[in-house]
């Protein structure tokens, strides 16, 4: 198979699809890897370590685009849609849900995509968003500590407090990877942590964990209301799977907020868990303030730590590329039944419930387009 990598063209994103390693990994199974041209400078790979590995480079878009399957990070932004062709296979991040513009480009051009975000193990893990909610999580508590600080527009507190002085208090919704991870770096800072889910199962696992160095809470209106209101920043982790993430917070529990406290919504890839997390952020202009609370709400925050980012990414990404390279789409998906999980649209249909239902259609099965 052909296999092309774009560079990334999202705001600062500095990720790239494949390592040297990877495209190893390709060519050593017989396939041809294509890349664009200083794809990889931003993570620290160079065009020579690339060729040296067998990959070929090419000088445009176009080029890396016009293969049988494109691996990608982020989701196709509109000036890629020129390159939709019928049949293309696309491996990257799509979060569909929150993206009716691009799941109308998939369909109208008839695109295999097979979003990372959705393929899950039976055990109903994500193996290939995981890394990403680690990475996203640990900043989460960095990137608040820094917008609580009075240059910053914040209230001007340390999140560990000093001797004689009060902790910053922390809430994060959802417990799952990207909250745990963020309760780790919360609790390592000093910080007075709360953190908040549905699953009872979760809650005790969580309990287990972090014992008494932070409070574990049942996630509900009121207790969502009680615990935001009172924090110095709020983290939002919450995710069900591949759907329009739930607004969990009301624009008036923020307007409940001291001024100056700080939102870090992660899951605004999905659509945002907060009633005023209404618009997406980049890292070039990061926050906005609304009600006095400062927002962050950036879709691809591991973007901005790629070193970190592209070797924990691709280490799970391209052996399920391989596969499907190897023995095609469809035998891959009866070995790897998650894969099965991951296409989201196939010859014009929808195939994942969850994104059909955010855009009012109508999911096909399938089995019955292979
Ligand atoms: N902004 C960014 O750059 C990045 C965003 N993400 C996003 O972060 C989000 C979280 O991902 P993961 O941690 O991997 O998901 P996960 O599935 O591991 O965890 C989600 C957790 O939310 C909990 N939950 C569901 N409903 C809830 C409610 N009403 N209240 C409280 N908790 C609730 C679930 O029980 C689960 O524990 C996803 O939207 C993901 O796409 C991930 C990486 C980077
Ligand atoms: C998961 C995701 O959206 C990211 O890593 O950018
Ligand atoms: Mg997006």
């Amino acid at each position: 198979m052909k296999i092309g990598i774009p560079a990334e063209i999202k705001n600062n994103e500095n990720r790239v699809a494949i390592t040297p390693a990877g495209v190893y990994h390709f060519v050593s199974a017989g396939h041809k890897v294509f890349i664009e041209r200083n794809a990889g400078i931003g993570s620290g790979f160079t065009d020579e370590q690339y060729k040296q590995a067998g990959a070929q480079i090419v000088d445009t878009p176009r080029e890396a685009w016009d293969q049988d399957m494109v691996m990608k990070v982020k989701e196709p932004l509109e000036t890629e849609y020129q390159y939709f062709k019928e049949g293309l296979i696309i491996f990257t991040y799509f979060h569909l849900a929150a993206e009716l513009k691009l799941t109308n480009a998939l369909l109208k051009h008839k695109v295999t995509a097979i979003a990372y975000e959705t393929v899950e193990l039976s055990n109903g893990s994500l193996p290939l968003l995981t890394p990403m909610s680690e990475v996203a999580g640990r900043m989460a508590p960095q990137i608040g500590a820094q917008f609580l600080e009075k240059p910053k527009g914040g209230k001007g507190i340390l999140l560990s407090g000093v001797p004689g002085t009060k902790r910053g208090r922390v809430a994060i919704i959802g417990g799952g990877v990207a909250g745990t991870n963020a309760a780790k770096i919360a609790v390592g800072l000093g910080a007075d942590v709360t953190i908040l889910d549905v699953s009872p199962q979760r809650l005790r696992q969580l309990d287990v964990m972090f014992g008494h160095s932070l409070t574990v809470i049942m996630s509900n209106p009121l207790t969502i209301l009680e615990t935001v209101s009172n924090a110095d920043l709020v983290i939002g982790a919450v995710l069900i799977p591949g759907a329009k993430a739930p607004k969990l917070v009301s624009e008036d529990v923020v307007k409940s907020m001291e001024r100056g406290s700080v939102i870090v919504d992660i899951a605004i890839d999905q659509g945002g868990i907060f009633e005023t997390t209404d618009k997406v952020t980049t890292h070039d202009h990061p926050t906005y303030l609304k009600h006095g609370v400062v927002h962050y709400a950036v879709a691809n925050m591991p973007g901005a730590v790629p070193q970190t980012s592209t070797n924990a990414l691709t280490n799970v990404t391209v052996p399920y590329a391989v596969q499907i390279a190897t023995k095609g789409l469809k035998q891959a998906c009866t070995d790897f039944p998650e894969l099965l999980k991951g296409i989201n649209t196939m010859k014009g249909c929808v195939t994942y419930e969850a994104v059909a239902k955010a855009h009012n259609l109508s999911a096909s099965s399938i089995t019955t387009l292979f």
